[in-house]
């Protein structure tokens, strides 16, 4: 970790403009005319320098769907995106739901070494929403689990969302749910609504989302106990936060770079590509993620990078894959989104993709201002450039992006994880220099 890096001349988050000295992990010194002698100097002028993003819903796809993703190719991505930390869900093969897979994956993020990765522990034993898996050993695991998910399906049962719910508590650890009554959404393949029933595909309706949210913030506030919820993307389940929240309900809450920037109307090509849990909606409901976001409603952006091998997705509507990758796109999406209109700035972005996630999973070390004595999780940024996103822009295996050959703002010029480069002059660096071990 020897390592000295003088980045100069960056502009922090409140505007601010500084060097940073990066020495073994750490930011040693801040402040402007900072010698460079005996470190590697970087060159920040006109960039921003934001702590390390940190994604509270990826999926790493290992153990089990390596020709999706591995926790090596998924961290790359994380780091081309400009993310330090990433928390990996569950619904692996086999199903992250016992020590010994967190404990693997736990591994694998050490020995690739392009970030941090916590792993998420399933709720319920083989995400079959029958009987709770082993919550309280993933969470003494070295793994430290607190946030659980059988998300890609709903803790439907009631009972179970409960006795989850109740479990946690003891070990401050939270429950993230994906919201989607199974009932209502049999076969869904697209929102419901005048559209879906003019492409012939069956419907998802907002109520499938918002009635799931509604018990749960009340179970949570029934059991005195931490919820967070995956993924909103109605209007109506904005609307449910928002009153959770004023009743002093402990809820949290996502929102995808996807879900603020694209609706239904993609659908009518009928190209996979815009398939994914939950669907896209209408212009209305994203407006209101926007304002939800804007008013603190929603905590959080998290990216569902949700990568798929092309045949998932080269095929028909109905027989594609849910899902888009977004690690590599999501602060470009978001700056597109709520920040070159002004509804935020560079500090909200800080804590909504950074501090937020990292309080609600309880991760050290992550999503703390760029100070003297804070780990040296942080990267580089340039708002002012726009590029055509391309395939060249993907750093890890999924190609199912939805904004291939769109015109997105800003890029990630430079990322650093625990001190150490992972990104340098826009480009992913190899393996060995990142020090990954293994
Ligand atoms: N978002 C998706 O469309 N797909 C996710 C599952 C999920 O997040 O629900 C996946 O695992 O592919
Ligand atoms: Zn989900
Ligand atoms: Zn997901």
């Amino acid at each position: 970790m020897g390592e000295r890096i003088l980045i100069g001349g960056a502009t922090l988050a409140d505007g601010s403009r500084t060097d940073l000295l990066l020495e073994d992990g750490r930011i040693v010194e801040t402040g402007t005319g900072l010698s460079s002698a005996g470190a590697t100097p970087i060159d920040a002028d006109g960039l921003l320098a934001l702590p390390g993003l940190v994604d509270l819903h990826t999926h790493l796809r290992e153990p089990g769907y390596e020709q999706s993703e591995t926790v090596l190719t998924g961290t790359r991505a994380a780091a081309a995106g400009g993310f330090t930390a990433v928390f990996a869900m569950a619904n692996t093969s086999p199903v992250a739901d016992t020590a010994g897979v967190v404990e693997q994956v736990l591994s694998l993020g050490e020995a690739a070494g392009y970030a941090t990765v916590r792993p998420i522990g399933a709720v319920t034993v083989g995400l079959e929403g029958e009987r709770l898996a082993e919550l309280g050993a993933m969470a003494q695991s070295r793994a430290r689990v607190r946030v659980f998910s059988d998300d890609g399906k709903c803790v439907s049962d009631p009972l179970l969302m409960r006795r989850a719910l109740e479990y946690v508590k003891a070990f401050d650890g939270v429950i993230a749910q994906h919201a989607q009554e199974p009932r209502l959404t049999q076969g869904a393949q697209m929102n419901e609504g005048a559209l879906s029933g003019e492409l012939g595909l069956t419907g998802w309706p907002a109520v499938a989302e918002e009635s799931i949210i509604a018990r749960d913030v009340l179970l949570a506030e029934h059991v005195g106990s931490r919820l967070h919820v995956c993924h909103v993307s109605t209007a109506g389940s904005v609307d449910v936060i928002r009153w959770a929240k004023a009743r002093g309900i402990d809820v949290t809450a996502e929102v995808t770079p996807h879900h603020l920037a694209l609706t239904e109307e993609l659908a009518t090509g009928y190209d996979a590509r815009y398939k994914v849990n939950p669907p896209l909606r209408r212009r209305e409901d994203v407006e209101a993620l926007r304002a939800g976001l804007a008013d603190g409603t929603i905590d959080i952006v998290a990216t569902d990078h949700a990568p798929h091998p092309v045949e998932a997705k080269d095929c028909e509507w109905d027989a594609a894959a849910f899902g888009m990758v977004g690690l590599e796109s999501a602060l470009s999406v978001v700056q597109a989104s709520v920040v070159d209109n002004g509804m935020l700035d560079w500090a909200d972005i800080a804590r909504v993709l950074s501090a937020t996630p990292a309080r609600i999973g309880r991760l050290e070390g992550h999503g703390s201002p760029l100070e003297a004595g804070a780990p040296a999780n942080l990267f580089l940024y340039d708002p002012t450039v726009s590029r055509s996103f391309s395939t060249a822009d993907l750093a890890g295996k999924g190609v199912n992006s939805p904004y291939l050959g769109l015109t997105l703002p800003g890029r990630v010029v430079a990322t650093f994880h625990q001190g150490r480069a992972t990104v340098l002059d826009g480009a992913v660096r190899d393996a060995e220099e990142v020090g990954a071990r293994g």
